[in-house]
């Protein structure tokens, strides 16, 4: 079914989610996801670099002429609709715009070998969060921890094969976290049903454990027995090797 992406046809609907597939051949695919990340990386390290310039106002306002401009060029050719989850070449799901972990989300903090990776237990990320994700003065918004605890909570459990939905969320912030690299780790404690307890950590770039939190995971009604399918990541190990892999290019 056409969608009015020239890239991507609708394949199928499985409760709430749309998979849509890609017309593309594996080679242009690989190579449109490159161009892309480094589109999304350039764009990141914009919204760094106008957050933090302290060039004169003159310049200011050429510079934001400028980036209207690219914004144009960009919106020459665009979709209408959310990037959504696409299956690529393997059957994998690409859920490029994920706030957490899109590969052409520039806010995402959770890309490149700052992914999160899957083990026997659940999963962990080693993130770099920086100026744009500031709340107290020099430390990381609550509520972006938040955010990355949510997407962490469902990564763990999806690398546990009890995939589910958040329904709760609990954070405790125990101490403020300083901007720069923070470690999160994330696991399954019980499975009741369709229910899973979830508990999680945050350490900061010292190894202080900075905040806990814990969750109720639901395999929703419209998932149980379903084809839908999941995203997969890259186990642990392969952070002591090549940690330049980016786990989003298939
Ligand atoms: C396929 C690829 C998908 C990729 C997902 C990426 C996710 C990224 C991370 C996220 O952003 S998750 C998004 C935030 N969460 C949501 O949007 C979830 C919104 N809520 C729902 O969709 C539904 O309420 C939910 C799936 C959580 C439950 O609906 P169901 O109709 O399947 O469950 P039901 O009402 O039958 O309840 C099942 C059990 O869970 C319990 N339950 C459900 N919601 C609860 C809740 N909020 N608090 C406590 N218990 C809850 C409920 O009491 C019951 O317990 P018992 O079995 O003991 O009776």
């Amino acid at each position: 079914m056409t969608n009015g992406d020239p890239s991507t046809d609708d394949d199928r609907q499985t409760g709430l989610v749309t998979y849509s597939r890609t017309l593309l051949a594996p080679a242009e695919l690989a190579r449109r996801d490159r161009a892309y990340a480094a589109l999304t990386e350039a764009v990141r390290e914009l919204c760094d670099a106008q957050l933090r310039t302290e060039v004169d106002l003159e310049e200011v306002g050429a510079v934001a002429a400028e980036v209207r401009a690219v914004t144009a060029r960009l919106l020459t050719s665009a979709r209408e609709r959310s990037f959504g989850i696409e299956l690529g070449h393997d059957g994998g799901a690409r859920e490029h715009g994920n706030a957490v972990l899109g590969l052409r989300n520039p806010f995402a903090c959770a890309v490149g070998a700052r992914a999160m990776f899957w083990d026997d237990r659940g999963a962990r990320a080693t993130l770099e969060l920086g100026a744009l994700y500031e709340g107290p003065p020099g430390c990381v918004h609550g509520g972006v921890l938040a955010l990355v605890f949510d997407q962490l909570f469902t990564e763990a459990a999806a690398a546990v094969g009890q995939v589910g939905m958040t329904a709760e969320l609990t954070v405790a912030y125990r101490r403020p976290i300083p901007l720069g690299t923070v470690t999160v780790d994330a696991w399954l404690e019980v499975v009741d049903g369709r229910k899973r307890r979830m508990h999680a950590t945050c350490h900061d770039g010292d190894g202080n454990l900075t905040a806990e939190a814990e969750a109720l995971l639901v395999l929703p009604r419209w998932l149980e027995g379903s084809d839908a399918i999941w995203p997969k990541r890259p186990p642990v190990d392969a952070l002591d090797g090549d940690v330049s892999l980016d786990p989003s290019v298939t």
